[in-house]
C-alpha cells in the first residue's frame, strides 16, 4: 500500500444520492477490481461487489438512514459489547455501529487494492465505563479484508465483546447451507442461550440464532454459489442468524425480505471475549469472497 487514491475512486456523498433517502454521510468506492458503499456511521460496510459478481452483502429495501439508528444490513460492527448487555437500557450489540467515524487514511495498493482505515475513540462515559480506541481498515479488491484493533486506554482491565455482523446475500434463505461448523458446540438464542451441538450442515428452516463459541476459522456459505470467510486467532465466535418469517414481521427494517439474506457474523463474544489490560492492544482479521 503505496500510493495515494484519486479523488473519483473515493467519493463522499449523502445516503440520499444512492438510496433516494437522505440523512448520512456514505464513501462511494469505485475501484477497477470491485464497487464498494461505507457509511461514515459506524464505519459501516454497505456494499461489496468484486467485478463480475454478484453482490456479497445485502442491504435491507427497508433500510432506515437516521443519525443514531442501526443501518440494517452490510457489515455493522457491534462493540463494545454484543447482544444484550446485563442493564437492557443500554443498546443491544454496543454502540459504536449508531456513532460516527473518522477516516484516517487510505492508500492503494501496486496491484489496485484500496485501503480505507477508519478510527472511533471513546471516552468512558455512563453506557460504558472505560476509554478506548479502535483503528478498523478496510482493504477492497477481489475479496473483502477487515483488520480490527482494539486498544483499551483505560487505567483498568476491561472486558470487550464484538462481532462482524455480515449479512450476505442469498437468493432463498430455504435453501442456503453453511459448511465449517459441524459438530461445534453452540448456544441457542431462541432458547434462552442452552447450549447444544451443530448436527451435520447449518440450514436455516425458520429461527435461526446460534453462537458457536470457539468455531474453526473458515466457514462456506452456499447461496447457492459459495461465499467463504476466514478469520484469525482472536475472532474465534461464529453467529448465524436469520429471523424466520414469523419474527421478521415484527422487524420494521426486514419483514419480507428475510428471505434474501443469512448472518454468518465473526467476532468475540461470550467466552472468547477480550480481556484487555490497562494500554493492551488486541487485533483480529476476517476476509470475506465468492468463490
Ligand atoms: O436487530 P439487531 O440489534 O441488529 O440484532 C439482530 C440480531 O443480531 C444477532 O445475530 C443476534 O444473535 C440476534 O439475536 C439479533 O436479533
Amino acid at each position: 500500500m503505496t500510493e495515494t487514491v484519486s479523488a473519483d475512486t473515493i467519493r463522499r456523498l449523502d445516503s440520499g444520492a444512492l438510496y433516494g433517502k437522505p440523512g448520512l454521510p456514505l464513501y462511494l468506492v469505485e475501484t477497477p477490481l470491485c464497487r464498494a458503499v461505507i457509511a461514515v456511521q459506524g464505519a459501516q460496510l454497505l456494499e461489496f461487489q468484486a467485478r463480475g459478481d454478484a453482490p456479497l452483502l445485502w442491504l435491507s429495501p427497508l433500510a432506515e438512514f437516521t443519525a443514531g439508528k442501526a443501518i440494517r444490513g452490510g457489515i455493522p460492527l457491534c462493540l463494545p459489547w454484543f447482544g444484550i448487555p446485563p442493564d437492557a437500557s443500554k443498546p443491544k450489540h454496543g454502540f459504536v455501529r449508531n456513532r460516527p467515524w473518522q477516516l484516517a487514511g487510505t492508500q492503494v495498493s501496486s496491484q489496485g487494492q484500496v485501503q480505507l482505515v477508519f478510527v472511533y475513540r471513546h471516552q468512558a462515559d455512563n453506557l460504558f465505563g472505560a476509554d478506548f480506541s479502535c483503528r478498523y481498515k478496510i482493504t477492497l479488491g477481489r475479496e473483502l479484508k477487515l483488520a480490527l484493533e482494539l486498544e483499551n486506554l483505560d487505567a483498568s482491565a476491561t472486558a470487550f465483546s464484538w462481532a462482524w455482523h455480515s449479512y450476505f446475500a442469498v437468493e432463498d434463505v430455504a435453501s442456503v447451507a453453511v459448511r465449517g461448523l459441524e459438530q461445534v458446540e453452540y448456544l441457542d438464542n431462541t432458547r434462552s442461550l442452552a447450549r447444544a451441538s451443530q448436527e451435520g450442515t447449518l440450514t436455516f428452516a425458520g429461527e435461526v440464532d446460534r453462537a458457536f463459541e470457539c468455531a474453526p476459522s473458515r466457514q462456506s456459505i452456499q447461496v447457492p454459489g459459495l461465499i467463504t470467510s476466514a478469520s484469525s486467532a482472536g475472532c474465534d465466535t461464529v453467529i448465524t442468524w436469520n429471523p424466520g418469517a414469523e419474527l421478521a414481521a415484527t422487524i420494521a427494517d426486514i419483514g419480507p425480505h428475510y428471505r434474501e439474506f443469512v448472518c454468518v457474523e465473526h467476532g468475540a463474544a461470550f467466552a472468547n471475549r477480550w480481556q484487555l489490560a490497562p494500554g493492551e492492544v488486541r487485533s483480529a482479521t476476517l476476509t470475506l469472497r465468492r468463490e
